[in-house]
């Protein structure tokens, strides 16, 4: 065998990394629970789970919106310009018409007129935005959300932060939508993307299941669906929803006190063999 193909390769550089987190709004129940998770740089996450299982809440506290409780986020570029969110309430000025919007955000990333004539016209192919005198108050939910993620991406910033920017979208934009951001993470981005449609992020490079503020498994997809035996994500899914989460977080202790194993999902089968 070649030398070469058994050296480990350096692992690529993380450019987010959240450790331990744990929130609770007000007095109300743990929403985060010990989440981990590392994503790569020029890599594509996929995070999904169930309605209420704390995915907005993780989005909010790795951009800064919420803080957490206790834990460490760490991003790689902590220059506001280098992220691009797109909050799943759409936050835009329903006043505004869809060419304000853009010259409102883009003047504040510095961006010149010509510029953002040029990057409405560049998402305009891409994600068919709509006209744009058109405003935000007489638009779908679906054109708000094309608009809000072209926004989100105008300044081409490297970290993408993307909650659900498919969600009531056709089959067709949508892929649109997961072709472009693989394109993206090819030229260097490195991009975070939840979604309720499970499938959908079997393009994804790294796929995070989460469940009652934990991660439950995490790989690449491939891996995943082999680990389990499964040939959907969505089956995959089913066989963690029936794991005891209060193990996984006995088990997430045990981590974060410096257990060390190569990889979330050894975790998840240790934890499922002594159940
Ligand atoms: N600002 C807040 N104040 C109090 N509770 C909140 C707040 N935001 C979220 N929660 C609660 O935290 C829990 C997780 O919510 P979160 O929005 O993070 O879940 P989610 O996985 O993103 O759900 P969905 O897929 O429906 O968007 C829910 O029980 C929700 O009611």
């Amino acid at each position: 065998m070649c030398r070469d193909a058994i050296q480990p390769h350096p692992p690529p550089l993380a450019s987010v990394e959240v450790r331990s987190a744990f929130k609770r709004y007000n007095k109300s129940a743990m929403v985060l629970k010990g989440v981990s998770l590392t994503v790569r740089r020029n890599t594509i996450y996929g995070l999904l789970g169930p309605s209420g299982c704390g995915k907005t809440t993780l989005l909010n506290c790795i951009v800064g919106r919420t803080k957490l409780d206790n834990g460490v986020i760490n991003l790689e570029s902590n220059v506001i310009d280098d992220i691009g969110y797109m909050p799943q309430d759409l936050c835009l000025d329903p006043l505004l018409s869809v060419e304000e919007i853009f010259f409102y955000f883009g003047t504040i990333f510095g961006r010149s007129r010509n510029e953002i004539i040029s990057r409405y016209k560049y998402f305009n192919a891409l994600f068919d935005l709509p006209e744009r005198k058109m405003l935000i108050n007489n638009l779908s939910g679906g054109q708000q959300r094309r608009v809000s993620l072209a926004v989100a991406l105008l300044h081409n910033p490297t970290l993408l932060i993307l909650d659900e920017p498919t969600v009531g979208l056709d089959p067709i934009l949508s892929e649109k939508i997961w072709l472009h951001l693989s394109d993206l993470s090819s030229e260097g981005k490195t991009i975070i993307i939840t979604t309720h449609y499970i499938e959908e992020a079997r393009r994804a490079h790294t796929v995070g299941m989460m469940r009652s503020g934990i991660i439950l498994s995490e790989d690449a997809p491939d891996n995943l669906l082999k680990c389990y035996g499964c040939s959907t994500l969505e089956d995959v899914f089913l066989k963690l929803c029936v794991i005891d989460t209060s193990k996984v977080i006995q088990v997430n202790n045990l981590f974060s006190s410096g257990l060390e194993l190569r990889s979330s999902t050894c975790k998840i089968y240790f934890l499922m063999l002594s159940t």
